[in-house]
């Protein structure tokens, strides 16, 4: 591993006073990194999540008076992990994502590239099927420069579940200790619904920048348990990191479990 590899792989934890304030925060960072991506490579794109904080952090954006500095058309849009439920029910993360921010955006429909439904396609019912699909997807969209099998995304957002989750990467489950294959079904997910497609870690770690976020108490353990040198299958959060950075935004009521000498000193 090269130095800087090994310095992308150290989080860098900045902590907000709250949940609202790290979704306003978290957006305005984004809109600044797209907006940079889109300057030095014409295009960018970025790895939508789930949950609470990664939806809250898209309604953010979508009300910043900034969000017209991004180019909509060039901004490709992909998802860490889905629900396995049929197109348009309102449990599944592409969804919630469209109602929070795509829909008022109008990203390129080309671009947005949300996980197979059920029925939604050849693979039928079978999860393990449209997570190939989707794998398939993500390698006919790597550059020719790129070595794949999954594009280098700009931007990877994860939001982190009280067990330590990111993406539908669960704790022992068989997900967390993927290494080949790019996508995943989950099945028996500790979290309703129980049928899930999941990037994996090798994947996630194809990103430039990946953000960890979490926000609430609940978070607190996991939170400090990903951040105190647990191992991956433990704690799936500490096994995502980014190429160049690995960034964790989280709010105090997650940071207090955090041990001293890993809390900031300057935060707001
Ligand atoms: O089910 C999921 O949960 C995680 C975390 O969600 P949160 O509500 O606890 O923040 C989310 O990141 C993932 O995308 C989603 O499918």
């Amino acid at each position: 591993m090269t130095g800087s590899a090994a310095t992308a792989r150290v989080p860098q934890l900045v902590v907000h006073r709250d949940a609202p304030l790290m979704a306003q925060a978290a957006a305005a960072r984004l809109i600044t990194r797209v907006v940079d991506a889109q300057a030095a490579r014409g295009a960018a794109s970025v790895v939508l999540t789930g949950g609470r904080n990664g939806t809250a952090l898209l309604a953010a954006l979508a009300g910043s008076p900034a969000r017209d500095a991004v180019d909509w058309s060039r901004l490709d849009l992909w998802w860490g992990d889905e629900r396995f439920l049929p197109a348009g029910d309102p449990g599944r993360n592409d969804t919630q994502a469209r109602a929070a921010l795509l829909d008022r955006v109008g990203p390129d429909p080309a671009r947005v590239h949300p996980m197979p439904a059920p029925g939604g396609g050849p693979w039928g019912d079978d999860a393990d099927a449209a997570a190939g699909a989707y794998a398939a997807e993500l390698a006919a969209a790597c550059a020719s420069e790129e070595h794949g099998p999954v594009p280098t995304f700009d931007v990877l957002l994860l939001g982190v579940g009280p067990d330590a989750h990111v993406a539908s990467l669960f704790p022992e489950h068989p997900g967390v200790r993927e290494r080949q294959r790019t996508v995943v079904g989950v099945h028996g997910s500790p979290k309703p619904p129980p049928t899930r497609i999941s990037l994996t870690l090798p994947a996630v770690r194809a990103a430039r920048e990946v953000w960890l976020l979490a926000a609430g108490a609940d978070k607190a353990k996991a939170v400090a348990l990903a951040l105190s040198g647990a191992g991956e299958l433990q704690a799936p959060a500490a096994g995502a990191y980014g190429r160049r950075r690995t960034l964790w935004l989280l709010d105090r009521p997650a940071a207090t479990h955090l041990p001293p000498q890993l809390y900031p000193p300057a935060t707001a």
